[in-house]
């Protein structure tokens, strides 16, 4: 028999193909969708019936009273240390999976599904969902709701201490530098309970790796960048003095072509990559 081996949509392949053995262990060969008149063919028609007849079954209002009836059944609240605000808007999870392109036989990584309104958009498009879930009453929660489905793999874990985590490092590594786009606005009125402020949908691109700017190291690069913003609005003659004297800062600053009071918003990802390179020594 040959294994499973789901398409991976291109953007992920470099980060999830190393998971690919783990995925291949936790999560099951996706069960074909069965429709009354399924017999047992492995067709694209049939397929598409069968995608059909299981996003009809799989749709259930994500709603107000919903959620709560969700909540109330495991006695939740939602916890503001987890961030936990529902999403009440099912239109909105639509576009969020239309603006990923998440189509049938892509496998998505879901971080915090919560009570599995986004999971089930997911689902219900033909996707597989690896959702890591730190509230175990709602890893629980959202398990149960698509255990029929066979299409979930819930991993109960804090998502920044995972073995997966270690992996998606890397993507937000090559997220740094990539330039979002921005897709729409979310109200906060979108979310149970509201949150202080709106939302808002980006993408990324992963950049290839010879998109980069061209550092010695790319990880003490990172490392200056993010001790720069760390300082934000601070002069970076202070905030790098880890890494070399205030007098090497302004001087390496001028040859750039910067002013020595240069602060980390002034500079472009150029400069840094200029700045960078003079000062460290590789
Ligand atoms: C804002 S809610 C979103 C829930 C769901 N996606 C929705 O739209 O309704 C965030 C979810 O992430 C979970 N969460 C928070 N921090 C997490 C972490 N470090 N690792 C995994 N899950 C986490 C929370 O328990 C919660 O279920």
């Amino acid at each position: 028999m040959s294994s499973w081996a789901p398409h991976l949509p291109s953007s992920l392949q470099p980060i999830l193909q190393p998971c690919l053995p783990e995925l291949r262990r936790r999560v099951p060969r996706p069960r074909p969708w069965l429709s009354p008149r399924d017999n047992g063919t492995d067709s694209v028609g049939s397929k598409r019936a069968d995608v059909k007849c299981a996003r009809a079954s799989q749709k259930s209002p994500d709603d107000y009273h919903a959620t709560l009836r969700a909540l109330n059944s495991r006695g939740r609240k939602p916890r503001k240390s987890l961030g936990q605000h529902y999403m009440l808007n099912s239109e909105i999870n639509d576009q969020l999976a239309g603006a990923a392109n998440v189509g049938e036989g892509d496998v998505v990584l879901e971080i915090g599904p919560g009570t599995g309104s986004l999971t089930n958009v997911l689902i219900s498009s033909g996707a597989t969902v690896l959702a890591v879930e730190k509230d175990p009453y709602m890893a629980a929660l959202v398990e149960e709701r698509f255990a029929d489905t066979g299409r979930l793999k819930v991993v109960e874990e804090d998502f920044v201490k995972c073995h997966i985590g270690s992996h998606i490092s890397l993507l937000l590594e090559s997220l740094r530098d990539s330039d979002p786009e921005y897709k729409f606005d979310v109200p906060r009125s979108s979310f149970f309970p509201q949150p202080n402020v709106d939302a808002a949908v980006v993408t990324f691109k992963l950049k290839k790796s010879a998109d980069y700017p061209a550092v010695c190291s790319t990880k003490s690069f990172f490392s200056l960048v993010n001790s720069a913003f760390n300082g934000k609005r601070k002069m970076l003659r202070n905030t790098l003095q880890h890494i070399c004297t205030p007098l090497e800062i302004e001087t390496a600053l001028q040859h750039v072509g910067l002013p020595a009071t240069s602060r980390p918003e002034e500079l472009t990802l150029d400069d840094f990559v200029k700045l960078h390179n003079l000062l460290v020594r590789p």
